[in-house]
């Protein structure tokens, strides 16, 4: 795979970053390029990696990472299409951001792939859906995969997926956080300790999150095992139901694919 630059090393460039190095990449083979120098001092010194200017950074290698705002890719491809080196792949992280819009403001011919990950990449368990533009052959989805696969699963997706996706596991993980938020301020109302109730949430969480991936059995099914004719899960599955939940959760998500279709447009 040669040299990887990561263009915008904040939350989620880090997170690839961190899981490159976990997997065993040299340092020596990683590149960031950072708006402020003091964030790319801090991950020069944590990591050992390089920083450079994108001109630079561009130029320097083979694989190029681009993990700013999709407001900010914009610029950034400006800044980086005189210098990139024939041949380099081009992968997207970038909410929103379509092939085309990556192919028409690079050299003709530039092999990208748009990738749509997620942040629990940072324990090693990231689910990241990725899709080739119309320049890439199977040694460039086979490279963009395997520079995903070192944070979690990979899965190749049609293009006209990737706004569905980033509703479901892009934005997936904070639909979670707040429903654990929600869940633990129950049990603050109900009386418990905070530390108590956040004990129990999050080991149920992982729980049932670990059950569904270990059975393969469908949700409901799983559901219904905790569902006792006349007992306390119907009771409050109940008002989950009468107060909407199951089709808040469709609004949400639609919300969330709309939006992104709409990011690419520049839209604030
Ligand atoms: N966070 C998430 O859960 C996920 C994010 N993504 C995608 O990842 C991308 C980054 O998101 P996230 O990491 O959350 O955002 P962050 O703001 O944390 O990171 C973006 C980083 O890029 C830097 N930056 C901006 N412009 C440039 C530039 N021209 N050159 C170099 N660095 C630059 C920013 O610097 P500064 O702070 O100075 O502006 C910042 O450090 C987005 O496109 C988002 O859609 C995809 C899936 C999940
Ligand atoms: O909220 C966002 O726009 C990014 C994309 C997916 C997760 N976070």
């Amino acid at each position: 795979m040669g040299t990887v630059a990561i263009f915008g090393a904040g939350v989620m460039g880090e997170t690839l970053l961190s899981g490159l190095v976990r997997a065993g990449r040299d340092a020596g083979d990683i590149i960031v390029t950072e708006r402020r120098e003091d964030r790319a001092a801090e991950l020069r010194a944590k990591y050992g990696v390089r920083s450079m200017a994108n001109a630079d950074a561009a130029a320097a290698a083979d694989t190029l990472v681009l993990v700013v705002k999709p407001q900010d890719m914009g610029g950034l491809l400006e800044e980086i299409r005189d210098h990139l080196t024939p041949g380099s792949l081009v992968v997207s992280l970038a909410a929103g951001i379509t092939t085309s819009y990556l192919q028409e403001r690079l050299p003709e011919g530039t092999p990208v792939v748009r990738v749509m990950p997620n942040t629990p990449a940072l324990v090693d368990q990231g689910m990241a859906a990725i899709s080739a533009g119309s320049h890439c052959d199977e040694a460039h989805l086979a490279e963009a995969e395997q520079l995903l696969r070192s944070c979690g699963k990979v899965l190749r997706v049609p293009e006209k997926h990737q706004d569905a996706v980033t509703a479901i596991s892009g934005s997936g993980p904070a639909y979670i956080f707040y429903v654990v938020e929600a869940m633990i301020e129950a049990g603050v109302l109900l009386g418990m300790p905070r530390s108590t109730s956040t004990e129990l949430v999050v080991q149920t969480l992982y729980g049932a999150a670990t059950m569904l991936k270990e059975t393969g059995q469908h949700p409901t099914v799983l559901r219904e095992q905790v569902s006792s004719p006349g007992g306390t899960t119907m009771a409050a599955l109940r008002q989950l139901d009468d107060h909407k939940v199951r089709a808040a959760f469709l609004t949400a998500m639609e919300a969330a694919a709309a939006r992104s279709a709409e990011l690419a447009s520049g839209n604030d």
